[in-house]
């Protein structure tokens, strides 16, 4: 799916009016249509339930109107509140003049704030993607009265005073929603963590917008989810023979820290891969062996940390990383990979990525299409300053991708995938229960596995493993929970996960 700025979001709704000839109140019904109809589907709301409606004077109150008409006409008693304005949208006007009399009407002011009790479910129609700047006065008296009141909220579209796709000033009131319905696409802002607090349950309603204006216009980001991926896994042909899926190399592990490599080396072979040779320090010899019989190992000579890089000509692609620890004579060992890489891909990951961070020149070797792993605190250690806010860390992902002609996932809630052009992918799979040790370790091992496989171009194999590894995380916790949820139970489910993605 594509992710439409604010400004993008007013042009296809356009577009749509213009290709479906149909009027602007008409398309604003099918919004007020979805949400009222996931309202009632999925709260399953008592008759008696108080809902009160909560509308500004532009589009989104307008929504907040058609949707307390619809809700009037199943039966249900809502109460509509209006913040006075000076001017209001037609789409709004028109929603007002078809309120039927019946439904209770207040202009909201700073003394008559509704008494909202716990079992309220408030709609935040105040504003939407028309919001121009931070909210202040009554709009942020009412915001602070709905964050407080205990109710159930529900942001129509956006949660108010929360910009779509740009920081709003530290502090500026945004309503706290429990859910927020949108429309068509999801916006930029719910991806971020800083915004979690406002967005909640996040659900994108299919309204009918026009699909050739989504098609043609080019954004900056995007949000991957299964139908964007489905079927872009080949399946393994009847003749294919283990040279066919590529013979991999693993630089990983060190003394004290031999799961990393088992758990990278066992992630890869569930993963796809036709060979895998794993290079560890000699104390990891027995450890690989015994825990990965179908890797072949090749020892280092040194008994603690990795000091020799092998000869490479075997491999069709290179993981180097996990467990690793940050020797000098490792750092080496990464230097001489980067010069020596000579096209193969590389997957890079923990170590290896504080071994460039702090062996800055060596940035500047890191052959095109590299696939770097960073969490957020790897990640400003490569580009040597902290991201005062998500908005930032998402530049300096782009600026850092496009600089190194670089792959670089951003692990996270929505794991962010820069890419060497420009555009991010946020992944949509994964759960809170993957915020555990070795679950990164995996994920090196499985993007390993796909980069060997030389049937994927770099931009699939990453987005592919990314979303795979959310995958499996979600499948695993949904036999373990998520507090139970560890990498080994990951690996397990790496293999349906991948299935799922396969094409037919
Ligand atoms: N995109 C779709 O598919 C559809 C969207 N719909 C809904 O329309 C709104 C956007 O409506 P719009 O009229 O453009 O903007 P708003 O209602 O968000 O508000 C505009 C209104 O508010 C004033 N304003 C802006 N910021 C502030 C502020 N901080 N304080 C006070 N006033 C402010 C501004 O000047 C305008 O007067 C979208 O979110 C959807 O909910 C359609 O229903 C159809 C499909
Ligand atoms: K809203």
């Amino acid at each position: 799916m594509k992710i439409l700025t604010a400004h993008q979001t007013h042009a296809l709704d356009q577009a749509t009016l213009q290709a479906q000839g149909i009027s602007s109140d008409a398309l604003m019904e099918r919004a007020a249509t979805a949400c009222t109809t996931w309202l009632l589907d999925q709260l399953q709301p008592a008759f008696t339930t108080p809902f009160h409606i909560f509308c500004g004077p532009g589009n989104n109150g307008g929504d907040g109107l058609a949707i307390a008409r619809q809700l009037h006409a199943a039966g249900y008693t809502p109460q509509v509140w209006l913040l006075p304005a000076t001017k209001h949208s037609p789409d709004f006007l028109l929603n007002r003049q078809r309120l039927p009399p019946q439904i209770s009407c207040t202009e909201l002011s700073a003394r008559t704030m509704p008494a909202l009790p716990p079992e309220a479910v408030a709609l935040d129609a105040l504003f939407g993607t028309g919001l121009s700047r931070p909210l202040v006065g009554l709009a942020a008296d009412i915001v602070a009265h709905l964050n407080q009141s205990g109710a159930t909220l529900l942001a129509v579209d956006v949660p108010s005073g929360l910009f779509a796709d740009s920081s709003q000033p530290a502090g500026s009131p945004v309503v706290q929603a429990r859910y927020t319905l949108s429309f068509e696409l999801p916006k930029l802002a719910f991806l971020l963590p800083q915004n979690a607090g406002f967005v909640g349950d996040w659900t994108v309603l299919p309204i009918g917008l026009d699909a050739d204006f989504i098609h043609k216009e080019a954004v900056d980001n995007h949000f991957v989810d299964a139908g964007f991926l489905r079927g872009r896994l080949p399946q393994r042909g009847k003749f294919s023979h283990k040279g066919t899926f590529g013979h991999a190399l693993l630089l990983a592990g060190s003394y004290g820290k031999m799961g990393a490599a088992v758990l990278a080396a066992r992630a890869c072979l569930h993963s796809g891969i036709g060979l895998l040779t794993v290079r560890v320090p000699a104390v990891g010899y027995d450890i690989l062996q015994i825990s990965a019989p179908e890797a072949m190992v090749l020892p280092d000579p040194a008994r603690e940390f990795v000091t020799e890089l092998p000869e490479l000509k075997p491999y069709a692609a290179v993981g180097m990383g996990p467990g690793l620890g940050q020797e000098a004579s490792t750092a080496e060992v990464l230097r001489q990979l980067l010069q020596n890489a000579s096209g193969r891909p590389l997957v890079l990951d923990a170590d290896a990525l504080n071994l460039l961070a702090t062996h800055r020149e060596l940035l500047e070797l890191l052959p095109p299409n590299s696939l770097l792993t960073p969490h957020p605190k790897e990640f400003e250690r490569l580009t040597g300053e902290p991201a005062p806010g998500d908005y930032h860390r998402l530049e300096q992902l782009r600026n850092f991708c496009t600089q190194y002609r670089c792959y670089c996932v951003l692990k996270g809630a929505y794991t962010a995938l820069g890419t060497p052009d420009g555009p991010v992918y946020f992944n949509s799979t994964g759960n809170p229960g993957m915020a555990s040790g070795g679950s990164g370790d995996v994920l090196t091992g499985v993007l390993l596995a796909l980069r060997a496989d030389k049937r994927l171009s770099p931009l699939d194999a990453a987005l592919l493993g990314i979303f795979a590894h959310g995958r499996a995380g979600d499948l695993a916790a949904a036999e373990t929970g998520q507090a139970g949820l560890t990498a080994s139970d990951l690996i397990r489910y790496i293999g349906p996960a991948l299935q799922e993605l396969t094409g037919g």
